[in-house]
């Protein structure tokens, strides 16, 4: 059994890894975290668990976890596991942080937009990058694996087979991305308050919001030529999921739908749609699929994208899980084959 751990237990992706680890074959909850909810037992806070996790929240203590786990996942804000991983992984155990303290590669990028230095700059060589349809041979060997952001997995997996293959211009893409307010975390905020978010929809963090360099970044590798990208992400009134709408400037002639259905033939959790679909969040509610449909209207210069995911399961927990699983050697489909909740 794989002794895993999860720092931050209370938030919406720290129960989301509840209920997903909680129906895993081969693992084992051996810690959960809350500062908060210290001694309370996770029942209490969440009774969907009843009878699947008899634990009590404990507070944060780094040498404990080392201990008692062979794997913990930080599903805490950004900023809180780069103090805890060095002593965690000194201990041999390994880290999944779904914050983005270890996905940029640029300390000084990092800082840029965390306003705050790194404060273990030296592991930033070593995390790997979590989005399996690119690293899954490495996300197999590494000790540290940085979990993207909700967002740069729906526009990365959307955009990879075309930048892959040099068929659209790098320097025209447009990423216009909807997300559910779960994304924006359980605490108390203005913004996600039912009469704010409710019968609303507004764009934000239009002139730069933190998840663009990490898109650029891993588009740049895709298509190893400089990126220009328009990312504009909206609150939409529902709980889960992402919707993103993806604009490219088609350069070289082909048959999409052929690229598309190739790049991902072995990607468990990346179904491309048939020609003409219009893929829903509701199709992905609760599971870890991402769902894609590739579309050129009126057999234009324009390539149009269609990528939804649920932002706690691929753009969060169950891409956590399905590392976990490549870690340590197990199907990458195990404890993941939820079917999406409908309606
Ligand atoms: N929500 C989403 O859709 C996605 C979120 N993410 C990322 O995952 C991470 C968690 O997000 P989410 O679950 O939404 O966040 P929440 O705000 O819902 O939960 C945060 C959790 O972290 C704990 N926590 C907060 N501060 C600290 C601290 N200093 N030390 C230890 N624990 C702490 C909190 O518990 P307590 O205060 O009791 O200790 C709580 O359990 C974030 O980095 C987020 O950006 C990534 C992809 C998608
Ligand atoms: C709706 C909403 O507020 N979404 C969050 C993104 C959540 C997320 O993915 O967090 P990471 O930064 O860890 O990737 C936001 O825009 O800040």
């Amino acid at each position: 059994m794989i002794r895993a751990g999860i720092v931050g237990g209370t938030g919406y992706t720290g129960v989301e890894l509840l209920r997903l680890l909680a129906n895993h074959p081969n693992v084992e909850i051996a810690a959960i975290t809350s500062r908060t909810e210290a001694g309370a037992a996770v029942s209490e806070l969440f009774p969907n668990l009843r009878g699947h996790l008899e634990l009590c929240f404990t507070e944060p203590e780094p040498t404990r976890l080392a201990d008692e786990c062979d794997v913990v996942f930080f599903a805490t804000p950004h900023g809180v596991a780069m103090d805890m991983v060095p002593a965690l992984l000194a201990q041999n155990t390994r880290v999944i942080d779904l914050s983005a303290d270890f996905r940029l590669s640029d300390p000084v990028v990092w800082e840029r937009w965390y306003g705050r230095p790194h404060a273990a700059p030296d592991l930033l060589a070593e995390a790997v990058y979590g989005l399996p349809e690119i690293n899954r041979e490495t996300i197999a060997q590494a000790r540290l694996v940085a979990c993207p952001g909700c967002y740069p997995t729906a526009v990365q997996l959307g955009f990879l087979p075309l930048l892959e293959q040099q068929l659209v211009d790098p320097g025209q893409l447009i990423a216009d991305a909807k997300s559910g307010a779960s994304g924006a975390g359980r605490k108390a905020a203005l913004g996600t308050l039912l009469c704010e978010a409710s019968e609303n929809f507004k764009a934000y963090g239009v002139s730069g919001h933190r998840h663009l360099p990490e898109i650029i970044q891993g588009l740049h590798q895709a298509s190893q030529s400089p990126v220009g990208l328009t990312f504009v992400p909206h609150l939409t009134p529902m709980i889960r999921g992402i919707h993103a709408t993806l604009y490219a400037q088609l350069q070289r002639e082909t048959d999409l739908q052929a690229v598309y259905e190739q790049r991902y033939a072995t990607a468990p959790f990346v179904d491309v749609l048939p020609p003409g679909s219009h893929p829903e969040t509701r199709s992905v509610r609760g599971s870890n699929m991402c769902r894609l449909a590739v579309h050129r209207p009126s057999a234009g210069n324009t390539v149009i994208v269609l990528s939804v995911t649920d932002n706690l399961v691929k753009g969060a927990s169950g891409q956590a899980v399905q590392n976990m699983n490549l870690m340590f050697g197990q199907e990458e489909t195990c404890g993941l084959t939820h079917i999406a909740v409908i309606p």
